[in-house]
C-alpha cells in the first residue's frame, strides 16, 4: 500500500467506526452527560485519568471545563489527575506506578465528584486502582473504554456509565474518546447555560 493509500485509509477506517458506533453509544453518552450536570451542579467537581494518549485526553476535557468549550460561561472544576509532576513521581517512587491517580483522589476525591477514566484496552492497573479508590470515596465513575471493557467493565456499579468504543485499535479507540469527550462539553454548556448564546 502506498503511504497515500495508508492515510486514505486510517481516515476511511476512522469515520467509519465514529458513524457505526454513533447509535450505540449516543445514550451511554447522555447518561455520562447527565451525571456531570448533576454533579457540577451541586458544586462538585470531576477528577480525570488515563496513560499517554489518554492522559492527554484527560487534560484536555479538564482544560475545556476549567476554561471553556464553545459557549462564554463560568469556568468548571476539573482537575487531570495527570499533570503534577511533584506528586506523580513522589507516589510511583514511594509506592508504586499502579497508586499514582488512586493516591490523588483519596487526596481530592469527595462524595458526588465524578471521576472520568479512560483507558482504551481497559486493562491500565493505575486507572483500575483509580476506580476502586472513586468508589471508596462515593465518587461516580464515567469510564471511557474500548475492547470488552478489559478489567474496567465488571468494576463498575450501577451508578457508573461505561461508554465503550465498539473497536480493537488503540488510535482508532481514542480518536472516538476525543469525540465522546466534546460531546460531552456540548451537554455542559448547553445544559448548564441554556439562556446564553446559541
Ligand atoms: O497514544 C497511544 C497510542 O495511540 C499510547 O500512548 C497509549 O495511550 C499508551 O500505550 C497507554 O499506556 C495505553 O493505555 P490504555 O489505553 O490501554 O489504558
Ligand atoms: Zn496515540
Amino acid at each position: 500500500m502506498s503511504s497515500r493509500e495508508r492515510i486514505e485509509q486510517h481516515f476511511f477506517n476512522s469515520a467509519q467506526l465514529k458513524l457505526s458506533a454513533m447509535k450505540t453509544l449516543a445514550p451511554y453518552i447522555e447518561r455520562a452527560g447527565h451525571h456531570l450536570l448533576e454533579s457540577l451542579r451541586h458544586r462538585h467537581k470531576v477528577l480525570s485519568c488515563g496513560n499517554g494518549g489518554s492522559a492527554a485526553d484527560a487534560q484536555h476535557f479538564s482544560s475545556e471545563l476549567v476554561n471553556r468549550f464553545e459557549r462564554e460561561r463560568p469556568g468548571l472544576p476539573a482537575i487531570a489527575l495527570t499533570t503534577d509532576s511533584s506528586a506523580l513521581t513522589s507516589i510511583a517512587n514511594d509506592y508504586h506506578y499502579d497508586n499514582v491517580f488512586a493516591r490523588q483522589i483519596e487526596a481530592l476525591g469527595n462524595a458526588g465528584d465524578i471521576l472520568l477514566a479512560i483507558s482504551t484496552s481497559g486493562h491500565s492497573t493505575n486507572v483500575i486502582c483509580g476506580i476502586k479508590a472513586a468508589h471508596d470515596c462515593e465518587m461516580t465513575v464515567i469510564a471511557l473504554t474500548g475492547g470488552d471493557g478489559g478489567k474496567i467493565a465488571p468494576l463498575l456499579t450501577e451508578r457508573d456509565v461505561e461508554i465503550r468504543v465498539p473497536a480493537h485499535n488503540t488510535a482508532r479507540i481514542q480518536e472516538v474518546h476525543l469525540l465522546v469527550i466534546h460531546c460531552l462539553c456540548d451537554l455542559l454548556d448547553h445544559g448548564l447555560y441554556p439562556e446564553k448564546n446559541p
